[in-house]
């Protein structure tokens, strides 16, 4: 059987997307998925993203990991809401569902802004940080990022007891200025560093823009620039927290499944 099949990336975050809206795909065979981000074997890809319909919503985007795992992904989220209006689901806003509930997207100036989940607060973890923005992320503020071991020590928090048995994503963070911070990210699911992850520079955005007493944080990442807005209340919880960047399609095609 051929599987028709379309590759999306934001910011070097690499997804096949599917449009699934007959519903045909098996998602329990994750042994395909598996398969089809294999970047020797495969397609190739940080994850892949099912687009079906819903009765409430413009879509629900179902999303996995490389290894087959689900979470929720910011940045497959920005895809998806690229690849709907590619596909005339939507226009210039839509209403999705995802993993971790609603969410709304609005598509401008050739970027895609994505309302993530609210977030109940950050865990302080001695000098470090826990938030969970749809997946969990711990955050660690290092100096020069650019030759910081990021798989080593990604892969030493990620299978921390204290994390066991979901295990965590791990961000790496530098300030570039007082309204700007570069972010590096090991990914759980990947089990290696992506170029960028949406949940995570989101994450790391909170901690940061918290710290610096503001709520616009540019992030810079190895794949690409994004940027995200948030409001915090009185108990330190955030609301109205906007994920923006690029979402774009690189190729599509069919591969024998
Ligand atoms: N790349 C994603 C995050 C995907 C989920 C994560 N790997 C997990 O399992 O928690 C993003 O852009 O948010």
């Amino acid at each position: 059987m051929e599987l028709s099949f379309y590759k999306y990336q934001g910011t070097g975050n690499d997804f096949v997307m599917i449009d699934d809206r007959d519903s045909n795909f098996d998602e329990k065979n994750l042994d395909l998925v598996r398969s089809l981000c294999d970047r020797k074997f495969g397609i190739g890809a940080d994850g892949l993203i099912l687009i079906r319909n819903h009765p409430d919503f413009d879509f629900e985007m179902i999303y996995f990991n490389a290894d087959g795992s689900q979470s929720m992904c910011g940045n497959g989220a920005r895809c998806a809401v690229a690849f709907s209006a590619f596909l005339g689901i939507i226009q210039i806003k839509t209403s999705f569902l995802a993993i971790d509930g609603p969410h709304e997207a609005i598509l401008k100036d050739g970027l895609v802004e994505l309302l993530m989940g609210n977030v109940s607060g950050i865990t302080e973890k001695g000098d470090e940080y826990f938030v969970n923005t749809g997946s969990p992320h711990h955050i660690r503020f290092v100096d020069q990022i650019k030759n910081y071991p990021v798989f080593e020590e990604g892969k030493s928090v990620r299978y921390d007891q204290g994390y066991s048995p979901a295990g965590t994503n791990v961000n790496f963070l530098e300030e570039n200025s007082p309204n700007e911070v570069f972010v590096r990210t090991y990914e759980r699911g990947v089990e290696n560093e992506t170029l960028s992850c949406g949940t995570g520079v989101t994450a790391a955005a909170l901690v940061f823009g918290t710290q610096k007493n503001i709520n616009h944080v540019k992030i810079k990442t190895l794949g690409g620039n994004l940027s995200v807005k948030f409001k915090q209340n009185d108990q330190g919880q955030f609301q109205d927290i906007w994920l923006i960047g690029p979402a774009e399609q690189v190729f599509s095609g069919k591969i024998s499944v």
